[in-house]
């Protein structure tokens, strides 16, 4: 199967929209793993393990591990998943982005020696860096479009006085997405729950395409208005699958040791939040 058909088994699999992302912070692990980079893969199998009947894809954010030296502890997260909830694709947020030769080592770090199915980008340096991605043709390649972060603005809403229409970066980088940059049909975009209105322009001009949507949660995005601007209109769910993500507010939904179930019923309470706001013929 490829990215998009994983996702498509997910979403119907775990009727969920809702994507955990493992973002693990030593600092507010509970009791005794406290401060201990050690329990990184601990912590996160036992999110894994409470929640992975109720999401359509699981986030580990890179920069989490790398910074503690866990990079082995990735590596068994990785394992962990597919081995318990084979399912559920896992998408490796790294926001790479380099020329081809750097890129390709990259591609390689994401998709073999991690075994994820899908990677992050930043499009800032342009199609050949995206393209060594490209080649794996089952590999999701999700490039980052509309940011969550307020600084997003300082790009991505420029316009560009050069293409026909002068339509906003992130517009014009939406449009890429859906034709030409699309060589594996695999790609996907990010867009922030925290701009809405972006997120139906993005479906807009994107309709094809699965959106992924960090933003509900820790930064305060609306879940309802998120599903409403990203929905697309395809009640057969043949096309362009949204991808909700939290991260914080579900690992650290406790800070005792009932964290794993706290974090269950964050996801639970979520999931059934998302699953509302889908228009009544969904
Ligand atoms: O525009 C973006 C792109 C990626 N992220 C990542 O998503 C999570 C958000 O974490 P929360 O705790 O749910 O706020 C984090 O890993 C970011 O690196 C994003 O926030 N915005």
């Amino acid at each position: 199967m490829n990215f998009i058909q994983q996702l498509h088994a997910a979403e119907r699999l775990n009727d969920s929209l809702l994507c955990v992302g493992l973002d693990p912070e030593p600092s507010k692990f509970p009791g005794a793993w406290k401060n201990d980079p050690s329990r990184i893969y601990d912590f996160c199998a036992a999110i894994v393990d409470a929640t992975k009947d109720l999401v359509i894809a699981f986030k580990p954010q890179i920069a989490y591990f790398a910074a503690n030296g866990a990079e082995d502890q990735l590596e068994r997260l990785m394992a962990h998943i597919k081995r318990v909830a084979p399912q559920v694709p896992v998408i490796l947020d790294a926001k790479r982005g380099d020329i081809g030769s750097t890129a390709e080592q990259y591609a390689r770090e994401a998709f073999v020696r991690y075994q994820a199915d899908a990677v992050t980008l930043s499009p800032f340096m342009g199609f050949d860096t995206i393209e060594p991605y490209l080649r794996y043709p089952d590999k999701g390649v999700i490039v980052l479009c509309r940011t969550s972060n307020p600084g997003g603005s300082d790009w991505q809403n420029q316009r560009l006085a050069d293409v026909p229409g002068q339509p906003r970066l992130y517009e014009h980088l939406a449009a890429q997405a859906q034709s030409a940059w699309n060589t594996n049909g695999q790609l996907a975009l990010v867009v922030g729950a925290t701009f809405p209105g972006e997120i139906a322009r993005v479906r807009e001009l994107a309709p094809t395409l699965p959106l992924l949507i960090p933003g509900i949660g820790a930064q305060g995005g609306d879940a309802d208005a998120t599903v409403k601007a990203g929905w697309r209109g395809d009640a057969q769910g043949t096309t362009g699958p949204i991808i909700v993500s939290s991260s914080r507010a579900v690992l650290y939904a406790s800070a005792g040791d009932d964290f794993a179930a706290a974090a269950r019923r964050v996801a639970q309470q979520t999931r059934a939040q998302l699953n509302a706001a889908k228009p009544r013929s969904a």
